[in-house]
């Protein structure tokens, strides 16, 4: 396909009559939809992101990416536009640099899942203008005034006035008649046989090389690290589950947290991705519960769990409920999962069974808790996971109105924990309103790095030679699993539909597919059905999918942070994996200085060409974007001074602690 059949195609991609043969059924009834010839209202429509808001913010760092300078094609799709110059490719010479600087990133990133109303293809589910299927943007336009439901930041609740609402399901919303079609999907339930239950897969020959990375912990009186699992002391039900799921050795996030949760103190924890988090904050929660002699929640109507988890993806918390019901099985602990997309009426019957442990994504628990359904006054653990994203302008909102629930205990009565693999310093300072001051923060290597055991490669690629490179590169992986991230839910599509054309089994997972899709997606890839997932951002963080051996970003992210989860779905877990990432000058030249530091503090090679652009775009004493630095922080803390530096295998490589009275926020 050549290059100048891509902006014809996005235009008019009516015109081709294409659909994948596996993809055919689900996109049956306008795959070849009215999609694209419609003008959005908004930004909003176009994009992943939450709103014009997202493109407004990026414009304002990111050179080429506004939309209105570049119209409708612009923003995020921006092959289609702008030279067609190829080539470019620099070569991998293996300067190191480091510049040290922040990014010059924004972070209001892509809010995957804001603009759920019907698939890029026309989804079976019918839309609202009566245009017919496909009729997508006319649908979206207007912040989701045609649906309301699960819109914002993957779950935000947006009420048909297009205003954020956690009540809004309750008022009609995606349950209602009015605002737009019933979600009536079930989840299929979670698998009952053991074997299932503790399916996983193996360490990664470079387990055991996590010992030697620095790990730091801030704050007073930090527990000591544990070494072992034994010396957690945990009961006997546990550690059988934890030999079950083939865990034998302590990972560095696990060693330090383990104890500080252990101890009762609330927790920032920033480790690299694929490290083990969901377990270094589950193993000890569950052990407190069984300790305290949780008694076996019952059939009511309103239930209290005493742990409430939550993570932006409908995916990732699915995946963390699975996790938390494996740990906890032969336990009288019940761990429920909600999420958007999904029959509320399923998730109320799910709670009223009996909830110990809630897993949520923040649009479908808030809306339970307008519905009475969940009482707060039991929890005494709050989870965080990704909490950066969490605390964003995305989901921060959310988050403070979760906490200032009635019911909620305050901080001071519960114990907060906040897991990631990066904290930008501006999110670390919003983190004092979540945390009792006197929180730990370990951060395992560098805060904000990326995982090591990732192979990163730069290939400078003008934006209509990226589809060539991309089929060159697919083709010489062969049959190993694959995640391709792109920027705009409607290319990820473009693409899957590219691909499959291509001959190349391709599925694709965003926040405009509906649910069943998403889930259905992600299991063909998983069992390799599909070897190549394309995928926007929805799914960058904290998917833990065995065997991805590549990640292509064929769009980089606008944020370095953002770039760093990506390529976190490889190399997890002490495995190896290989990113390969599509620079494009002329939309991607603010992400070099801190893609040069990402590159040199994970010791990988760092194209000459690349430095040369971080070079000539330096900005002294620039100390990145609304995203924050990302390089300079480990503990924002100002004045404080108990800190602790050790290797993992627990051998102290700088001052014991020296605690102050204050620890004082910016
Ligand atoms: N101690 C351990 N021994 C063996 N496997 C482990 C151990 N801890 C975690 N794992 C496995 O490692 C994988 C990655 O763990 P997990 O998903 O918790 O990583 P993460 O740090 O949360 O990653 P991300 O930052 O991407 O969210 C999972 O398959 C998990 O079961």
């Amino acid at each position: 396909m050549g290059d100048e059949d891509w902006e014809a195609e996005i235009i008019k991609p009516h015109m081709s009559s294409y659909v994948p043969v596996f993809e055919k059924e689900r996109y049956s009834s306008g795959a070849n939809g009215d999609t694209f010839n419609r003008t959005p209202a908004s930004s909003s429509e176009m994009d992943d992101g939450p709103s014009g808001r997202d493109h407004f913010m990026r414009s304002g760092f990111a050179s080429g990416r506004s939309l209105g300078n570049r119209g409708y094609q612009d923003g995020n799709d921006s092959e289609a536009s702008g030279s067609s110059r190829r080539g470019g490719r620099g070569g991998f010479r293996g300067r190191r640099g480091g510049f040290g600087l922040g990014s010059s990133n924004s972070e209001y990133e892509q809010d995957e899942g804001m603009q759920r109303a019907g698939g890029l293809f026309g989804s079976r589910r019918p839309t609202l203008s009566g245009a017919g299927n496909g009729d997508t943007y006319q649908s979206r336009s207007g912040s989701g005034s045609g649906r309301g439901g699960y819109k914002g930041l993957n779950e935000e609740v947006i009420t048909g006035s297009g205003k954020n609402s956690w009540k809004s399901e309750a008022e009609g919303g995606e349950s209602g008649d009015t605002q737009g079609p019933k979600v009536t999907y079930i989840p299929p339930p979670p698998p009952e046989d053991e074997d299932s239950i503790f399916a996983h897969y193996q360490t990664g020959i470079n387990f055991d090389k996590y010992d030697t990375i620095l790990v730091e912990v801030s704050g007073h009186d930090a527990p000591p690290a544990i070494l072992t699992f034994e010396e957690a002391n945990l009961c006997q039900t546990l550690n059988n589950n934890i030999a079950k799921a083939g865990y034998t050795k302590l990972t560095p996030v696990q060693k330090y947290s383990i104890p500080i949760i252990l101890a009762g103190r609330d927790l920032m924890a920033c480790a690299q991705t694929g490290s083990g988090k969901t377990a270094a904050f589950l193993l000890p929660i569950l052990a407190h519960m069984m300790r305290d002699g949780i008694t076996a929640s019952r059939f009511k109507d309103l239930q209290e769990p005493e742990c409430i988890i939550v993570a932006p993806t409908r995916e990732l918390i699915n995946q963390i409920y699975l996790e938390a019901r494996k740990f906890s099985f032969g336990t009288c602990v019940r761990a429920v999962v909600i999420y958007g997309g999904t029959q509320l009426g399923h998730s109320i019957r799910q709670i009223v069974q009996g909830c110990n442990i809630l897993c949520a994504t923040p649009g479908r628990l808030m809306d339970i808790i307008g519905k009475e359904k969940i009482g707060l006054r039991q929890v005494k653990y709050l989870v965080l996971d990704e909490a950066d994203r969490m605390m964003d302008m995305g989901f921060g909102p959310e988050m403070r109105k979760l906490i200032s629930c009635p019911g909620m205990p305050s901080k001071e009565q519960r114990q907060t924990l906040m897991f990631s693999a990066t904290f930008p310093e501006e999110i670390q300072k919003l983190a004092g309103e979540f945390l009792k001051s006197d929180y730990l923060f370990v951060a395992v290597g560098q805060v904000g790095g990326a995982c090591r055991d990732v192979q990163q490669t730069i290939l400078q690629v003008g934006q209509y030679s990226k589809r060539e490179k991309l089929v060159e590169i697919l083709r010489n992986i062969g049959d190993e699993r694959t995640m391709v991230f792109v920027e705009t839910k409607k290319k990820a599509d473009f693409i899957a539909t590219f691909l499959c054309q291509e001959k190349i089994s391709t599925t694709s997972i965003h926040g405009d597919r509906e649910q069943r899709e998403r889930e259905q997606a992600l299991g063909d890839f998983r069992c390799g059905k599909c070897p190549v997932l394309v995928a926007t951002s929805v799914a960058a963080r904290g998917l833990d999918i065995e065997n991805v051996q590549h990640v292509i970003n064929f769009d980089l992210p606008s944020t370095i942070d953002e770039y760093v989860h990506r390529i976190g779905r490889t190399g997890r877990c002490g495995n190896t994996g290989r990113a390969i990432s599509f620079f494009d000058p002329e939309s991607d030249n603010h992400l070099a200085q801190p893609l040069v530091k990402v590159l040199s503090d994970a010791q990988q090679d760092v194209p000459a060409w690349l430095e040369e652009i971080a070079f000539s775009t330096y900005v002294p004493g620039f100390s990145g974007s609304a995203r924050g630095n990302v390089f300079a922080s480990v503990d924002t803390r100002k004045n404080y001074q108990g800190k602790n530096t050790l290797n993992t295998a627990g051998f102290s490589s700088s001052q014991a602690p020296n605690p102050v009275d204050d620890e004082s926020w910016d």
